[in-house]
């Protein structure tokens, strides 16, 4: 692919904020209950990219594509950083990329310290997959929207699929004959 343009394009309408994160040590004795250990829920970021750095403590797991059973621990080297992809980024790649669930769980007794720079696009600028990334194999996966639209459908829901359900396109014949029954 030649993203000569298309990268420009998404250079020029990027945000980014940097946050800083202090995950507490589980209560003792650990797993309690269900929750205990989890330092934060599992979720996709909404944004384009995260870039996360983290002290000596680990925690991240990632879940594999196709697999809501299994977690995957993330060993992150020291002065290392992990680029997480969201999905503005899935979805403006027409998902050449993935943006994977992860959580933070926590079994040590030491505080997890993390630092994360989210670089998200403009609220105002749209996300849509240029054509050179839609063909036959490659069908269209979301319409076209802006930053802003999206994140306030996810913070007013609050689903964890809200791309999908907010920009996802079908593509299943299924559901195509089903919209004309219903319209019939
Ligand atoms: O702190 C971490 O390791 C993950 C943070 C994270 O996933 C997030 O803030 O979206
Ligand atoms: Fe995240």
């Amino acid at each position: 692919y030649n993203l000569d343009d298309a990268t420009s394009h998404v250079a020029d309408t990027t945000a980014s904020y940097l946050r800083l994160m202090k995950y507490k040590v589980p209560p003792a004795p650990p797993a309690a209950d269900h929750y205990a250990g989890i330092g934060l829920l599992a979720h996709t970021d909404k944004n384009t990219v995260t870039i996360l750095g983290q002290n000596d403590v680990q925690g991240l797991e990632i879940q594999p594509k196709d697999d809501n059973d299994s977690w995957v621990p993330v060993v992150i080297p020291e002065g290392a950083f992990v680029a997480i992809v969201g999905d503005a980024l899935k979805a403006w790649s027409n998902g050449m990329v993935h943006s994977v669930r992860h959580r933070v769980v926590l079994r040590g007794e030491k505080e997890r310290y993390t630092w994360g720079s989210f670089l998200m696009p403009k609220d105002d600028s749209t996300i849509e997959a240029p054509e050179k990334f839609v063909d036959k194999e490659h069908p269209l996966l979301y319409r076209g929207f802006t930053y802003a639209e999206f994140l306030s459908y996810f913070v007013s829901t609050l689903k964890d699929d809200a791309l999908d359900v907010f920009a996802g396109l079908s593509t299943s014949p299924d559901v195509d004959d089903r919209d004309q029954l219903a319209v019939n």
